[in-house]
């Protein structure tokens, strides 16, 4: 008798109800943390993609002792998982937010921080930014997802709007079904600036970790539909469709989950 095809194990996500942002923040410097140790003794380097938005300041302790000085900064790799089309030294870029609140803080080699190139439209902008993580791939860099071929960064760090948009990928916007690039682009976001580039969800979910990180009480009515017992996948918020084939977790504070019951 002929076996059916073995389905892929996806395991639920972890959610960390923490109490306020401040134990969000010290929470998600441990978690940081041991998967640097963890990813540098496995492959000897840690990739890292970056959001914008309040995540930097909520990354602040690994920037406190003790994290500083134990974290082998020179074998981090860190990338975007979006980015605004603006000059790196303009206010709305996420790398300058990125630079500002970590970066600068940290000994982690220039030659490592993949930031996007300047003075391209925003189309040019993603392709030449998809066709350097290719290379990264191509060159053993950055590892391989075996089950989807796209780059399996070791870690992202996402952060949610109001409304559920993760990355640059918004609920009524098509960039969030693209299935074959690994990076898109965006020239009317409904957050502003409107022109961005953003990793695509085949790409998000070829990840080894994912951590959403939300705290706030704006969110919390995106955090019921995504989380509470009425969340279905009929339309799917954007933060929804995070399934990556490693692990899920979540970091919320006590507001962030005030609409759960
Ligand atoms: O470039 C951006 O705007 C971000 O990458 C974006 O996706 C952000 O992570 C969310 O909008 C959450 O932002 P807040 O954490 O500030 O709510």
């Amino acid at each position: 008798k002929q076996q059916a095809p073995s389905k892929p194990i996806m395991t639920s996500p972890k959610i960390n109800k923490l109490d306020t942002e401040e134990h969000v923040a010290d929470a998600l410097a441990a978690y940081v943390g041991d998967l640097s140790a963890k990813s540098i003794a496995n492959h000897g380097s840690f990739s890292v993609v970056l959001s914008g938005g309040s995540l930097i300041d909520t990354m602040r302790k690994l920037v406190q002792p003790p994290y500083v000085d134990k974290i082998d900064w020179k074998n981090w790799l860190i990338f975007w998982l979006d980015e605004r089309v603006v000059p790196l030294n303009h206010p709305d870029s996420n790398y300058k937010l990125a630079y500002d609140g970590f970066l600068s803080k940290v000994p982690i080699p220039n030659s490592n921080i993949y930031t996007i190139k300047e003075g391209l439209s925003p189309e040019e902008t993603a392709d030449e930014y998809e066709q350097r993580l290719k290379q990264l791939v191509a060159n053993k860099t950055l590892k391989t997802s075996n089950a989807t071929g796209f780059a399996n960064f070791d870690l992202m760090l996402v952060g949610m709007g109001p409304e559920g948009h993760v990355a640059s990928l918004f609920c009524w916007h098509f960039q969030r079904f693209e299935k074959q690039k690994w990076v898109t682009f965006i020239t009317d976001s409904p957050k502003s600036p409107p022109q961005r580039i953003t990793f695509t969800f085949p790409l998000i979910n070829s990840a080894s970790e994912i951590a959403i990180v939300v705290t706030g009480e704006d969110l919390a009515d995106a955090v019921k539909v995504a989380l509470g017992k009425h969340a279905n996948d009929y339309y799917p918020l954007p933060v929804q469709k995070v399934a990556p084939e490693g692990n899920l977790t979540w970091f919320l504070d006590k507001e962030a989950t005030s609409q759960l019951n």
